[in-house]
C-alpha cells in the first residue's frame, strides 16, 4: 500500500519543525508528511476560539476539507498563573503583532516584573488536533509545567522559551536540545497522544 499522506498544518517554521520532528520520532509507519508549501493555498479561517482545541480543531478541519488529506494541527501557549492564565490563547499576538517573539516576550516580563519568585508558575499548552476528511475528528492535550524567568536564556527553540524555565534543572526552554525539548514538551505529550490515531490511518 503506499504511504498514507498527512498534512501538517501550520504556518510558523519553527513549529513546524518541532511537528515533523516528534512525528517521525514516533516511528509510525506507512505515513508520509506534508507541509503547508507543498499543497495549493486555501483560505484558512482566524483563530478566534476560545479554547485551544477549537482553534486545533478548526485548523486540522480547514486543512482536511481543503485538500482531502488527514490533518494535524497543533494550537498552542503559555497560561501564566499571575495573569489568570492569560495570554492563554491569544499567546501568538500577546504584543498586539502577530507572532513577534522578542516584543510577546518582553511584554511578558515587564508585566511580571513585580511578581516575587514565588508566583512566577506558567504553563505551556497544546492542543493538537487530526481531521479525517468526511470522517473522525480527534483532539488532545499536553502541558509543560515551569516558571517564567527574569531575563530570556538560550538560543533554542522559538517563542516564550527563553523566558520559560520547565520543571527540572533550571535551564530554559530554550537551552534544551531539541530532544530534550521534545521529550518533556507539551506538544510532545500531546503528539504522543495523537500516535495510535495516526497510525490507525494506515489500518
Ligand atoms: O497557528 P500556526 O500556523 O500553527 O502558528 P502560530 O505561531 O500562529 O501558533 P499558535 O496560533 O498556536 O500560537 C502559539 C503561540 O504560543 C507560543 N508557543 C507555543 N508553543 C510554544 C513553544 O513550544 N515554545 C515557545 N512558545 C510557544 C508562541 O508564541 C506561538 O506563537
Ligand atoms: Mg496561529
Amino acid at each position: 500500500m503506499p504511504d498514507v499522506k498527512l498534512l501538517v498544518a501550520s504556518r510558523n517554521a519553527k513549529k513546524l519543525r518541532e511537528l515533523r520532528r516528534v512525528l517521525d520520532a514516533e516511528g509510525i509507519s506507512g505515513i508520509e508528511l506534508v507541509g503547508l508549501n507543498e499543497v495549493p493555498e486555501f483560505p484558512e479561517a482566524p483563530e478566534t476560539g476560545a479554547t485551544f482545541e477549537e482553534n486545533a480543531l478548526a485548523k486540522a478541519r480547514d486543512g482536511a476539507a481543503a485538500t482531502g488529506m488527514p490533518c494535524v494541527a497543533d494550537d498552542s501557549g503559555i497560561e501564566v498563573d499571575a495573569l489568570n492564565g492569560m495570554p492563554g490563547v491569544l499567546s501568538a499576538r500577546w504584543s498586539g503583532a502577530h507572532g513577534d517573539d522578542d516584543a510577546n516576550t518582553a511584554l511578558l516580563l515587564a508585566q511580571l516584573r513585580d511578581v516575587p519568585d514565588e508566583r512566577r508558575g506558567a504553563g505551556f499548552v497544546s492542543a493538537c488536533a487530526l481531521a479525517v476528511p468526511g470522517g473522525d475528528e480527534s483532539v488532545v492535550r499536553g502541558e509543560w509545567r515551569g516558571v517564567i524567568a527574569r531575563t530570556p536564556l538560550g538560543e533554542n527553540g522559538f517563542g516564550y522559551d527563553p523566558v520559560f524555565v520547565p520543571e527540572g534543572d533550571g535551564r530554559s526552554a530554550a537551552e534544551l536540545g531539541p530532544e530534550e525539548k521534545d521529550a518533556a514538551s507539551h506538544r510532545g505529550r500531546a503528539l504522543r497522544l495523537l500516535a495510535p490515531a495516526l497510525q490507525a490511518l494506515t489500518k
